[in-house]
């Protein structure tokens, strides 16, 4: 395995990365208690629902056929969201609340599929399985989601062209609707408007539990309690769940009580899976157990290397980890290593679904290595609690970090641009030398800007680097790169803030 692998460490941050030090940001979408709606507006709404909803339509223009359509971002673009068949301001809320979430690794696409995940892990339902690697359509899907006043032939057949069975599109559309409701704004022929000021919206759950991800939305359809809008509605032309519920007499339905975690699991895995056939996902994402992060070489002047970074350990609080480098000579030394530090705010939990895991996050100490002895790779030695140890290494590789091309610590943020300084080796020749920065696109869509660097016009070198600058207007994800006409070097992407910590300093 190569590393870093910046797409499998952004999926596994989003996944695991929920509460507690260093959180991503789609988990506060659902706080508190699955309750919260886009920026806490009252609307008897939730993004639970929005986010599982806006799934589905992305995913539901999927051709089987010719492997066009499924889920792609393509929801963001206002000519999908403006169709009859996805009524409501619920895809456009999604948009906005998740898209700041995704980067140049991590698609828009994934960030919906890890959306409706969050929702539903977070919300009381089972863990599911996620696979990433989505990728971002640039222009609308055609239509193709079914719309409740469609017959039972037309959902049957619009599932089928989806990819799913009858007993899918029944299981399916009874794990969607275990969340939210239908909404008299979006559909007054289907439910009343109503006055209660925290429900201005006329919100109707699904079921007796409309924020909880449960099998009541089976039980009391089975029961016959069931308020479902959709089952029992004023209006039975509406009344696609029914319809869809009881298409095969009940047979599906009957079972779903019993199996409802496990199948509602395996059918929405398998609904943000269907992806356009040019799309390879990644193997379901496994949680890193020892995961190195934000690892760099920064230059701090005088001669000197700060070597910084982190390590996630996964649900285990060893007695001591220690960090061992080899220097650019492949040398080593027992002088080249460090214990790291925990500190015991740096604690953060993955939130999983029938499990109490905690992981602890270990800080390198301030370490500082000569710019000529410099370092080539790293590993660690890991004594266990229980007394036992583990060297982690990627299979006696180690962890390889470039000392090509870093950051200066002088970086910082004027009240006009970013001033960007950073080190190249003196003994390369460089042929170009580049910036690269996240921004999103007008359909936020997340892109990559490249701003080409002109050599310093008074190169001096110094302690073997020379030292350069380029002035941006933003720093968000900022990555440097150097093409030596054989290789290119770049810096670490930092997923979770700059490339010197949460924020990038003032200029003085
Ligand atoms: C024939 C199949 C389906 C039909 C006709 C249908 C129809 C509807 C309708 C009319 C609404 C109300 C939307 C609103 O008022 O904003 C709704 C809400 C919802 N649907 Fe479906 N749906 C189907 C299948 C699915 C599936 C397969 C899923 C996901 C797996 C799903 C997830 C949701 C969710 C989470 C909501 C709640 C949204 C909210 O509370 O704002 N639906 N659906």
């Amino acid at each position: 395995a190569t590393w870093p692998n910046h797409l499998i460490d952004e999926l596994d941050a989003n996944l695991y990365d929920r509460r507690g030090y260093k959180l991503r940001s789609l988990p506060a979408g659902m706080s508190p208690r699955c309750t919260r709606f886009a920026g806490n507006i009252p609307g008897g709404r939730t993004n639970a629902a929005d986010w599982i909803r806006a799934a589905f339509h992305d995913m539901a223009t999927y051709n089987i056929a010719d492997g066009t359509g499924g889920l792609d971002a393509s929801i963001r673009f206002p000519e999908e969201q403006n169709r009859p068949e996805n009524t409501g301001d619920g895809f456009m809320n999604t948009i906005i609340f998740i898209s700041p979430s995704s980067n140049r690794y991590f698609s828009l696409a994934d960030t919906i599929a890890m959306a409706m995940v969050t929702a539903v892990e977070m919300c009381g339902g089972p863990k599911i399985p996620y696979r990433g690697g989505r990728i971002d359509a640039l222009q609308p899907n055609s239509p193709g989601v079914p719309e409740p006043q469609q017959s039972i032939e037309e959902h049957i057949a619009s599932f089928a062209r989806q990819g799913f069975t009858k007993a899918d599109m029944i299981g399916l559309t009874a794990c969607g609707h275990s969340i939210g409701g239908v909404q008299n704004i979006a559909f007054p022929d289907i439910v009343p408007p109503s006055s209660d000021q925290s429900n201005p919206q006329g919100n109707v759950n699904f079921d007796s539990t409309g924020v909880l991800f449960d099998n009541k939305i089976a039980t009391e359809y089975l029961d016959g309690t069931t308020q479902n809008p959709l089952v029992v509605g004023r209006n039975s032309t509406t009344n696609s769940d029914f319809r869809i519920f009881n298409s095969d007499n009940n047979v599906t339905m009957s079972k779903y009580p019993a199996v409802f975690r496990s199948k509602c699991a395996e059918l929405l895995a398998r609904m943000v899976d269907t992806v356009p056939k040019e799309v390879t996902l990644t193997d379901v994402i496994q949680p890193i157990l020892f995961k190195p992060v934000g690892v760099q070489l920064i230059w701090v002047g005088g001669g000197n290397l700060a070597l910084t970074g982190e390590v996630r350990v996964w649900n285990a609080l060893p007695s001591r980890v220690t960090v061992k480098w080899k220097a650019r000579d492949g040398r080593s030394d027992p002088a080249f290593s460090a214990v790291l530090k925990h500190d015991t705010s740096h604690t953060s939990d993955p939130l999983m679904p029938d499990s109490t895991i905690t992981n602890r996050w270990l800080d390198f100490p301030s370490i500082l290595i000569s710019s000529t002895q410099s370092l080539s790779s790293l590993s660690f030695e890991v004594l266990n609690a229980d007394g036992t140890t583990k060297v982690e290494d990627l299979g006696g590789a180690g962890y390889p970090l470039q000392d090509v091309i870093m950051v200066a610590n002088t970086t910082c943020m004027s009240p006009t641009d970013v001033k960007v300084r950073f080190a190249i080796r003196a003994d390369i020749q460089p042929i170009r030398v580049y910036a690269k920065t996240d921004m999103f696109d007008e359909t936020r869509r997340p892109t990559v800007v490249t701003t080409e660097v002109a050599p310093p016009s008074n190169p001096t070198i110094v302690a073997g680097y020379t030292l350069w600058e380029v002035a941006l207007m933003s720093a968000s994800h900022l990555t440097l790169a150097v093409d030596t006409g054989g290789k290119t070097y770049e810096t670490p992407f930092i997923g979770n803030g700059s490339p010197l910590g949460p924020s990038l300093p003032k200029c003085p």
